[in-house]
């Protein structure tokens, strides 16, 4: 990537004294990156590009010896412990894993390689059965039992040294507490700590909808997790784990186990209670590690957490000991990439986006990258305030994440100011900070941002035709206009066809112009034009609900037809009016009267009058005619002659709220056949229990 080698390339240097001195700062600036990334667990920069740089490193004391110190960060294992948190000595260090870039299949081949040369295999020799496993990006736990119980969970800190996260690790599902009577008297388990990506979405997007910061992936995520000094915050963000090897264990000789094969230690955990990887695999040389690196590699984005490659290890224990380990690795495995995940990119500028539902999305035209096996040219930056916070601005170098099948995100510009070398990088002249614009960029209709929310809309929802499908799909439903059989297909179909514009357009279709859609035969075209002709009558209710105003869910519409009884009043009706309707706060009536005051949405109502809808207008009604009123009823089980929509109305018509689950506000239950746990839950509670016939007695005031 051009922006990349820009920044941080540096031409080789000349010189004896020239190498020293840019090795030490290389190695500085390591150093720094890895303090931010696992002390800080807010890495600046992508692990590729600190992988690049550890290359840029490792080459130069290739090629001058000499030059190789002890604390060098190509001949340790970096990490710390945090303060606040006891430190651990491990029995067994926690190693690294030497780490094969080439993602091609040549990388499984230079290993096989080295281990039949280090092995003194000749080429005639058997294939060397390996173990293929994924390498999870999370973090390395050993997990020490003492008599079958957990009596110690340790990060792997420098590798000597880690720190003690008992408290946290006693908080994951997935990690047992206890094993089984037969385990050794000294077991220690090591294994990835890891957070699901779903769970990881999700607790980003709670993040971000509190205007928290959000964490730039799961490995981090769930670092932050475990190296929590309060317990209760890594409880609430959930994470897993997958055990793939030993550390300190009771000895053979001693009574210990002797499994033979890394394999079947790895069958032995499974067994013991531990989560193993399903991928896992033996393979027999070369050619079945390329295969398992491709077939894993092609799994990649459906798998349910990060991988940020494979490891392959010798399965023979016994031949583990003959090669044994290098200071920082053991010399039996070596883990084998695939294309990364976060990349460095530059943003080329900042687009809004108008998704179905009207919501204003900034997203970042970059440079294209090569990310997640895939080039991006666009990457979300979720909301204005994100954006901020991040900091990103035209022109700013970027990391863009791309993982699995969510689309790909901004998670920050480079943090460090600093080239690979330390030196400032050039600084832009100014450019401002994105704003939001205040008009819709589609439809031009008012953008809003209600107050405690994140994200801005455009509010011209009837018209704005980045929202047409949505809009003429929630007008359609069966609890608004009920129009039977125009579906998703169908919607699509009209809308990009430049059939429908807006919600009216539907009532001036003809059979001559359905007729011709794809798929759509006369009859179900004279069918769809009869629903529509039928769907004309309706209730205010339902049109209202139809509109898809914001926050105007049925319920809410129901009481807005009641209080006002006609269609001008509502759209007449200001703030203060509206926040006298039973159930209406201030952020409903807000967008209420927003909706309203936006004059392409009056006029696609006026538009739909015209069309021939039409409703029976009143008198503003009073709700003390429901018997009801301020009772809270639940349905549950098949009744034997209303259908579960049918009860929901009369039991709403009467003033009732009807619930989805029992509590101890829970005035009724209506019971039919086959009725479950709510049945059971209103039982222990001592809530009266209605069949059919109690709910119309009910309704009739007779209870
Ligand atoms: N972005 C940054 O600023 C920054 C800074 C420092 C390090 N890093 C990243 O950290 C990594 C280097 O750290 P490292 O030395 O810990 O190496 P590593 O993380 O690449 O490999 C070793 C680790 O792999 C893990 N692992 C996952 N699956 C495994 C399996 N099946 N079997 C055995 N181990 C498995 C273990 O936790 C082990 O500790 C690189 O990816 C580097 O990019 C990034
Ligand atoms: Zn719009």
């Amino acid at each position: 990537m051009s922006s990349q080698s820009e920044l941080f390339s540096d031409p080789a240097p000349k010189g004896p004294a020239l190498v020293a001195t840019k090795i030490q700062a290389l190695r500085a600036q390591l150093n720094r990156w890895a303090h931010e990334y696992y002390v800080q667990d807010a890495p600046s920069v992508p692990d590729a590009e600190y992988d690049r740089v550890f290359q840029q490193l490792q080459a130069l004391e290739g090629a001058y010896p000499d030059l190789v110190t002890h604390d060098s960060p190509t001949q340790r294992v970096i990490g710390a412990v945090m303060g606040g948190l006891a430190s651990v000595r491990h029995a067994v260090p926690m190693l690294s894993i030497q780490t094969e870039t080439d993602t091609e299949a040549s990388g499984a081949q230079a290993f096989d390689a080295r281990v039949r040369r280090e092995l003194g295999l000749d080429p005639s020799a058997a294939p060397v059965e390996y173990v293929a496993e994924p390498k999870f990006d999370g973090l390395a736990m050993s997990l020490r039992y003492e008599g079958g119980r957990l009596v110690q969970a340790a990060t792997r800190g420098d590798g000597e040294v880690g720190e003690d996260v008992t408290h946290n690790i006693r908080t994951i599902r997935q990690i047992p507490l206890t094993l089984p009577a037969a385990v050794p008297p000294v077991l220690e388990v090591r294994g990835e700590v890891y957070m699901r990506r779903a769970d990881f979405e999700a607790l980003n997007e709670r993040q971000r909808e509190r205007g928290e910061k959000t964490f730039v992936n799961p490995r981090n995520a769930a670092a932050g997790a475990v190296r929590q000094l309060d317990s209760g915050i890594t409880a609430q963000r959930p994470l897993s784990f997958f055990a793939y090897g030993l550390g300190e264990v009771t000895p053979a000789d001693q009574g210990g186990p002797d499994f033979g094969t890394h394999y079947a230690l790895l069958l032995q955990l499974k067994e013991w209670g531990f989560p193993v990887a399903p991928q896992v695999r033996i393979a027999q040389g070369a050619p079945e590690l390329v295969a398992f690196h491709q077939s894993l590699g092609a799994q990649r984005d459906a798998l349910p957490y990060d991988i940020d490659g494979v490891v392959y290890k010798v399965n023979s224990l016994a031949l583990q000991r003959q090669m044994g380990f290098k200071t920082r690795e053991p010399r039996w495995a070596v883990a084998h990439k695939y294309p990364a995940q976060e990349m460095l990119t530059v943003c080329e500028g900042i687009d809004v986006q108008v998704g179905r539902t009207g919501k204003l999305t900034p997203v970042a035209r970059l440079a294209p990258v090569f990310v997640g096996g895939v080039t991006v040219t666009n990457a979300t930056l979720h909301n204005l305030f994100e954006t901020r916070k991040k900091g990103v601005r035209v022109g700013d170098t970027v990391i863009v994440r791309r993982a699995g099948d969510v689309i790909p995100e901004v998670v920050g510009r480079v943090g460090s100011a600093t080239d690979g070398a330390g030196r400032p990088l050039p600084r832009r002249p100014y450019v401002a900070n994105f704003r939001m614009p205040a008009a819709c960029p589609i439809c031009g209709s008012a953008v809003v941002r209600e107050r405690g929310e994140m994200n801005h809309r455009c509010s011209g929802g009837l018209f704005c035709p980045a929202q047409r499908k949505q809009a003429v799909l929630h007008f359609a439903q069966r609890r608004a206009l009920d129009i039977e059989g125009l579906g998703e297909k169908l919607v699509d179909q009209l809308i990009d066809g430049n059939v429908v514009h807006s919600l009216a357009d539907l009532y001036r279709l003809d059979l001559a112009q359905l007729a011709g859609l794809e798929r759509m035969a006369e009859k179900s075209a004279q069918n769809l034009l009869d629903a529509l002709e039928k769907s004309k009558r309706t209730t205010l209710a339902r049109f209202l609900f139809g509109l898809g105003i914001r926050h105007v869910g049925e319920a809410t519409a129901k009481d807005l037809a009641r209080h006002f009884g006609s269609l001008n009043a509502i759209l007449d009706a200001g703030v203060e009016q509206l926040l006298q309707v039973s159930d209406v706060g201030p952020v409903v009536a807000e967008s209420i009267h927003t909706f309203c005051a936006q004059p392409h949405n009056r006029e696609v109502v006026q538009q739909l009058r015209a069309c021939g809808l039409t409703w029976e207008e009143g008198a503003p009604t009073e709700p003390a005619a429901q018997p009801l009123a301020g009772k809270t009823v639940v349905l549950t089980g098949t009744l034997p002659t209303l259908g579960r929509d049918e009860a929901k109305d009369l039991l709403e018509a009467a003033g009732a709220k009807v619930a989805g689950s029992v509590s101890k506000k829970t005035h009724y239950v209506v019971a039919g056949a086959e009725a479950g746990s709510k049945l059971e839950k209103a039982r222990e509670l001592g809530i009266p229990v209605l069949d059919e016939d109690g709910m119309r007695a009910l309704l009739r005031g007779e209870i």
